[in-house]
This record gives structure tokens, C-alpha cells and sequence, in this order.
């Protein structure tokens, strides 16, 4: 079996307490999850589980408290400033909102060259990689001259990921994604990330409360509820035959565009309910 890429031992993270007594408030409880090279997680459950919270661990931006994170092998969790930038060459991010994650000021040229070139990468070959990176994600050449606000959400996205990509990162964290983009774009960017990974053997956790883009985009899924995680598998096996009650739930509150199954979905909720 291969070593896996990013390992979650018994994690626990804690916001400091307000107001009297300051009782830190937990959010995850111990969490343990692994994601090999080139996988993809997925992560489910529903708003306020602590989706965010366990990307933002990972990204060294929420505070682990208990536990590890391994990344390689090594612990990642409590890493100094300058130890941190130099993982983020490793372990980058791709957030749900492209209007506010990419810097309106900056031309897509500025925004894909700046973090090669802060890294020593000379210019040249810093605008010779911008142009792979427009290929890899399907945006034309003539991109690098415009702001993020001449383009499509989609599009932005896009950017978001190409710069996502600038040093090769063999994990990014994706952040609810295609949730602010219309179902069409949402299958477009998500079969982007597929081809991606097939290219590159990029690793991704994938944060969703969206349960049909899991079952689109993962590997594995695991479902987490009140800051633990319930259950794990693969996406088949938790969408089509969960076993945890709280997924079964999450499943039958899923949207469906098929009225038929709508119906199906009903007459389930209703049996679930009287039991
Ligand atoms: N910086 C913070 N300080 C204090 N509490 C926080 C902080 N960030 C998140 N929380 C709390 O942690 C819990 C989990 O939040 P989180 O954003 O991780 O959930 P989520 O599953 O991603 O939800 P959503 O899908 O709505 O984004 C929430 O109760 C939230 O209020």
C-alpha cells in the first residue's frame, strides 16, 4: 500500500471562549482521516459541521489543539511562519468564491506570475509557465492582460485554479468550489479537476455540503457531523448504501431534478420520519 500523502491523527481544533469563563469552543473532536497521492476525498456534511474548519487545519489556519496532521510523514500541525510558506509549495487552495479569492486589481498575468516569481522564478519562464497553466485550465492566451472582473464566474474559477497550480502542489484543498457557479459550469470545472488530477497525480480534499458533486469528483468520501467523522468509504458505497443514519438523512435532504425520484425521495422521508 503507498504511504499516504496527508494523514489527520486524532485532530482537535478549538477557538478560544468569549465572555466569561472563555470555555474554548471545540469544533472538531478527533478527527482521523488519511488521502493518498493523487486521491480525492471528498468531505461532506451539512453548514456549520466543520468543513471549513478542517481545510483551514490543514492550510495551518485554524488552531490544532490536539492530535496531528502528517503531511509526508511529517508533523504539520504547529509549523512556524517561514516553515509554513515554504509547505504552501506543496499544499495549495481553491475557495468557493472566485470574485472575492482572486485580487481585482491584478491582471491574470500579475495574478499567475506573482507566486513564481516571489520564489525566485526568473520572469521569462514565469510568463512561459502562465501560458501552460491557460492551456491546462482551457483559457486563452489573451487572458493575462484582463482583470477578474472581465470574466465569468467559471472563468475566475479557472484562474483560481491555474493559480492554484503555479508550483505543482501535490495536494490543494478545494473549498466548496463550483457551489457558486450554475450546474452547467459546476460539471465543466468539476471534470477540469479530473483531468487535472490524471495529469499531474494532484491529491485533493474536497469540501462540499453538495452530495452529487461528491459522488462526480471523489474517491472516498467521509461525512462529518458535529465536528466527527460518522462514516467513510468509497463515494458508491457511501451515497448508494450509507450506513450511518446522519448520511441517510443527508442523502434524502439532496436536491433532485428527476420528479419521479423526487416523489421516491418523499415517500422515503416519510417512512425515515414515522420510524
Ligand atoms: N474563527 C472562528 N472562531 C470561532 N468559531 C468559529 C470560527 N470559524 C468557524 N467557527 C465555528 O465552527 C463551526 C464550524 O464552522 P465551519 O465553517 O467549519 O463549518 P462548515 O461545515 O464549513 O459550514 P458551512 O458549510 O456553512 O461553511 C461553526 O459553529 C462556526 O461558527
Amino acid at each position: 500500500m503507498t504511504a499516504p500523502l496527508l494523514e489527520l491523527d486524532d485532530v482537535v481544533v478549538e477557538y478560544p471562549g468569549r465572555g466569561r469563563g472563555r470555555t474554548p469552543f471545540r469544533v472538531l473532536h478527533g478527527i482521523s482521516l488519511t488521502i493518498a497521492p493523487g486521491e480525492t476525498l471528498g468531505l461532506v456534511g451539512e453548514s456549520g459541521s466543520g468543513k471549513t474548519t478542517l481545510g483551514r487545519a490543514v492550510l495551518g489556519l485554524a488552531p490544532v489543539t490536539g492530535g496531528e496532521i502528517r503531511y509526508g510523514g511529517r508533523d504539520i500541525s504547529r509549523l512556524g511562519k517561514r516553515e509554513r510558506r515554504a509547505l504552501s509549495e506543496d499544499i495549495q487552495v481553491v475557495f468557493q468564491d472566485p470574485f472575492t479569492s482572486l485580487n481585482p486589481a491584478m491582471t491574470v498575468l500579475d495574478i499567475l506570475t506573482e507566486p513564481l516569481l516571489v520564489t525566485g522564478v526568473a520572469r521569462r519562464d514565469a510568463e512561459r509557465r502562465v501560458r501552460t497553466l491557460l492551456d491546462r485550465v482551457y483559457l486563452p492566451h489573451d487572458a493575462v492582460h484582463r482583470l477578474p472582473r472581465e470574466f465569468s464566474g467559471g472563468q475566475r474559477q479557472r484562474i483560481a485554479i491555474a493559480r492554484a497550480l503555479c508550483r505543482n502542489p501535490r495536494l490543494i484543498v478545494c473549498d466548496e468550489p463550483v457551489s457558486a457557479l450554475d450546474l452547467t459550469t459546476q460539471a465543466r470545472v468539476l471534470d477540469l479537476f479530473t483531468e487535472i488530477q490524471e495529469a499531474t497525480g494532484v491529491a485533493y480534499l474536497f469540501v462540499t455540503h453538495d452530495l452529487s458533486v461528491v459522488r462526480h469528483i471523489s474517491h472516498r468520501v467521509a461525512v462529518l457531523y458535529r465536528g466527527d467523522i460518522v462514516e467513510t468509504g468509497t463515494a458508491a458505497q457511501v451515497t448508494e448504501r450509507p450506513e450511518h443514519a446522519y448520511t441517510r438523512r443527508l442523502l434524502l435532504a439532496a436536491p433532485v431534478p428527476d420528479p419521479d425520484r423526487q416523489a421516491r425521495r418523499r415517500a422515503e422521508r416519510l417512512k425515515e420520519a414515522a420510524s
